[in-house]
């Protein structure tokens, strides 16, 4: 435990950043079964949004556990610690003004929430959505091959199998990727940032 720090202030506020930049920062997490579709759909989305212009940022979950968190595991302890890292530098993006956009399985309501919590005590808005395709729908696209793997036997702990998935009761948005295309997924993505002002032509930022 660190001891004896101080929080320094720095003398740029976020909304002067916004102006400069011309975009409001905000976190987007996507959670949901392996193979439920959250890095397509983020992927996609970010695509969508280079295209309106404005600047996004994904975090993956394979990719951030090649560098960032290659120390964690699958053990609850672990993926509690995983996403609590993940989330402090989603934060740190949509500080910064950029869109970050994560794509982690994320499977404990608990460890969601104290994500929410940290984004929302700094004014940071955090859209959870809910990437839900059933689990024989995941396990039948089984795009990395990992649920044959688990069932086998060879990989424990495997969500949605050995270990648990917590479905958010509550998300900002839930889409069923199983009966929404990836385009339709990310329009409603897009429709709901547009509708809460999320996203604002560059001129009318405040
Ligand atoms: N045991 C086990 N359970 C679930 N997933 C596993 C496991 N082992 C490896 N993988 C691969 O790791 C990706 C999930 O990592 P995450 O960081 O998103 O997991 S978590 O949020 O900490 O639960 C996950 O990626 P996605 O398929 O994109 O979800 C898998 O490719
Ligand atoms: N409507 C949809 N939305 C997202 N992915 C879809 C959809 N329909 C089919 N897929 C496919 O499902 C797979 C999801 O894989 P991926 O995005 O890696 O999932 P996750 O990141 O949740 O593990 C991809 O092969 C993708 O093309």
């Amino acid at each position: 435990m660190a001891t004896n720090i101080t929080w320094h202030e720095g003398a740029v506020s976020r909304n002067e950043r916004e102006q400069l930049l011309g975009q409001k920062g905000l976190t987007i997490w996507f959670t949901g079964l392996s193979g439920s579709g959250k890095s397509t759909l983020a992927s996609a989305l970010e695509q969508h949004l280079l295209h309106l212009d404005v600047t996004s940022y994904r975090l993956d979950g394979d990719n951030v556990r090649f560098g960032l968190n290659k120390d964690l595991g699958f053990g609850p302890k672990d993926r509690t610690e995983n996403i609590r890292r993940i989330a402090e530098v989603a934060k740190l993006f949509a500080d910064a003004t950029i869109i970050a956009l994560t794509s982690f399985i994320s499977p404990y309501q608990a460890d969601r929430d104290a994500a929410r919590k940290l984004h929302e005590d700094s004014g940071i808005p955090f859209v959870e959505v809910y990437v839900d395709a059933p689990l024989d729908v995941a396990e039948q696209r089984d795009p990395k091959g990992l649920y044959k793997r688990a069932r086998a036997g060879e990989i424990k702990e495997f969500t949605g199998i050995s270990a648990p998935y917590e479905a958010p009761p509550n998300p900002e948005l839930h889409i069923r990727t199983d009966q929404t295309s990836i385009e339709g997924g990310v329009k409603i993505i897009v429709d709901y940032l547009k509708e809460r002002g999320f996203l604002v032509p560059k001129t009318l930022i405040n």
